[in-house]
């Protein structure tokens, strides 16, 4: 089902708080950003996968909470202003055959966090393919080694083989987005109070 692109909200359904959180997968061609989203979606592996570009939603139910999950299937390397504007979470995909697309994530992470104004969003790298030991090219090593130099999260991966890989990663990021809105909004609360005292005490 596609999706509004600018719903950044939590909404009530009856008297149930819903949350939402947008999910931008992004990674060179071919690394299986679809195969991990229909994984998550479906539970299922299909093999070959359109390029139709688009926000695919479900709802779980997390620590009593229903969490609807937005999650945007990008077709590009480079994400766009709009992607990043719009995404409270990402998921950075190479394929651990593929070192070219481990090359493109580091990119993307230089673009993410180097810009003019570093995105605070938590961000996830994943290798995928592990079912495909032989031709490994990306050691698990240098995987974690960069997601751990960049403050990411690292899963290796196979959407091929199971579901839980996938399940793991989607909701792993959710925790990640929800701590980091928790943040937002104490260090909001704390910047409120140092403002009305000290903003009065300069007024008086
Ligand atoms: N062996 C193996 N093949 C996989 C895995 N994940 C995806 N593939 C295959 O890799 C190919 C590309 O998968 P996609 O999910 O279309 O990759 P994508 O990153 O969405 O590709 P683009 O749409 O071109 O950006 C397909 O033939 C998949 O069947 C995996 O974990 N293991």
């Amino acid at each position: 089902m596609v999706v509004e692109l600018n719903s950044r909200v939590e909404v009530m359904e009856g008297n149930q708080q819903r949350v939402e959180a947008n999910i931008l997968l992004l990674g060179a061609h071919n690394v299986g950003k679809s195969a991990l989203t229909v994984r998550f979606l479906t539970r299922r592996f299909i093999g070959e996968y359109g390029d139709i570009e688009s926000v695919y939603s479900r709802v779980d139910r997390i620590d009593g909470q229903n969490i609807c999950f937005n999650i945007w299937d990008s077709q590009f390397t480079q994400a766009g202003e709009k992607q990043l504007q719009w995404a409270d979470g990402m998921i950075l995909v190479y394929s651990i055959c593929d070192r070219g697309s481990f090359d493109v994530v580091r990119q993307q992470l230089q673009q993410i966090r180097g810009g003019r104004k570093p995105s605070s969003v938590p961000v996830l790298i994943v290798g995928n393919k592990r079912d495909l030991q032989r031709y490994r090219s990306v050691s698990s090593e240098e995987g974690r080694l960069l997601a751990l130099s960049q403050r990411c999260g690292f899963f290796e991966v196979s959407a091929a083989e199971t579901y839980h890989g996938a399940l793991l990663v989607f909701h792993r990021l959710v925790d990640l987005v929800r701590e980091t809105r928790a943040l937002r909004k104490t260090n909001a609360g704390v910047r409120g109070i140092v403002r009305s005292v000290f903003g009065k005490k300069r007024a008086e």
